[in-house]
């Protein structure tokens, strides 16, 4: 990784996976001088809060139908629950850290999604506060930064984390961002088997939307990829939060998971 700072997007799929030895790696790579941001989800623990609470999940094209109640909630167990989840397990494991929604400082901006009208209050990122990210970064903590925006009026929006993470990525100028899932990259079946893809073009990711070989979740992961490496970030690298040593890797040689790359 030829720059110092990197944006790592941790997915709900993965968070109650990750072993102590990911967030020991982030401290070392904190005391290293590395500088790693992270941005989380939260799907799976928003839907089981909302299942208690007897709010039934809907999802359009991987969006949540989001109204006023169900923001609540996504407020709720995103920038309180998880949030605070990750900072205890970094401090835990030595690295100094301190968490934020989008909301704070106006973080995240956004703005109402084209098709809010039927997904609701979800939104699309307009701006983030780099010099919030870089201020916490120079006081010597690893930001973590839960993915709610905010527009000029003071509403809030739930924005889908990957697209979170992307801006963020965009916006810091970084190198490359981490996303990390649970599964060990972009797969394909290949003779009946299932495969993990070292590399993909953005041409692969379209025709593998298209074949429905790319669904689901991983839409917006590679959706954000190619929007963020459109810009100035220079490789988006997908793995599995669960493998061994997984950040060290990622971050030394790169030799895990899929790499996107334009072509
Ligand atoms: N081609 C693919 N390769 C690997 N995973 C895929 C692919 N297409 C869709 N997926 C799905 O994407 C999921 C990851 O997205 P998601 O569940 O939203 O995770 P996260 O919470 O980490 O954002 C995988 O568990 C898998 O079911
Ligand atoms: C608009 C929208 O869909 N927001 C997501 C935000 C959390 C998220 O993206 O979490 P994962 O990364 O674990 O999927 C949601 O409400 O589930």
């Amino acid at each position: 990784m030829s720059n110092q700072r990197f944006v790592m997007k941790c997915g709900g799929s993965t968070l109650a996976a990750l072993p102590d030895a990911f967030f020991e790696d982030l401290r070392k790579l904190q005391a290293s001088g590395t500088q790693p941001v992270i941005v989380h989800g939260g799907g799976p623990a928003i839907n089981e809060t909302l299942g208690k609470l007897g709010i039934e999940s809907r999802f359009l094209n991987g969006l949540r139908v989001t109204d006023e109640a169900t923001l609540d909630v996504v407020e709720m167990v995103l920038a309180g629950r998880i949030n605070k989840e990750i900072v205890r397990k970094l401090q835990q494991n030595g690295a100094r850290s301190i968490g934020l929604s989008g909301t704070d400082g106006k973080l995240i901006e956004a703005k109402p999604v084209a098709n809010a009208h039927e997904v609701g209050l979800v939104g699309d990122v307009t701006g983030v506060n780099a010099s919030l990210v870089e201020g916490i970064i120079e006081l010597g903590y690893l930001p973590v930064i839960a993915p709610i925006g905010i527009d000029e009026a003071g509403q809030r929006y739930n924005i889908n984390a990957d697209t979170a993470a992307g801006a963020v990525a965009s916006e810091l100028g970084v190198d490359t961002m981490i996303v990390v899932t649970d599964v060990p990259g972009i797969m394909r079946t290949v003779n009946g088997e299932k495969v993990v893809l070292p590399r993909v073009t953005f041409a692969d990711i379209e025709e593998m939307i298209k074949s429905e070989e790319i669904y689901g979740g991983m839409i917006p992961k590679v959706r954000a990829a190619m929007c963020c490496l459109h810009g100035n970030v220079k490789e988006v690298l997908i793995v599995d939060g669960s493998a061994d040593r997984v950040l060290s890797r990622a971050v030394t040689d790169g030799g895990i998971g899929t790499r996107i790359v334009k072509e």
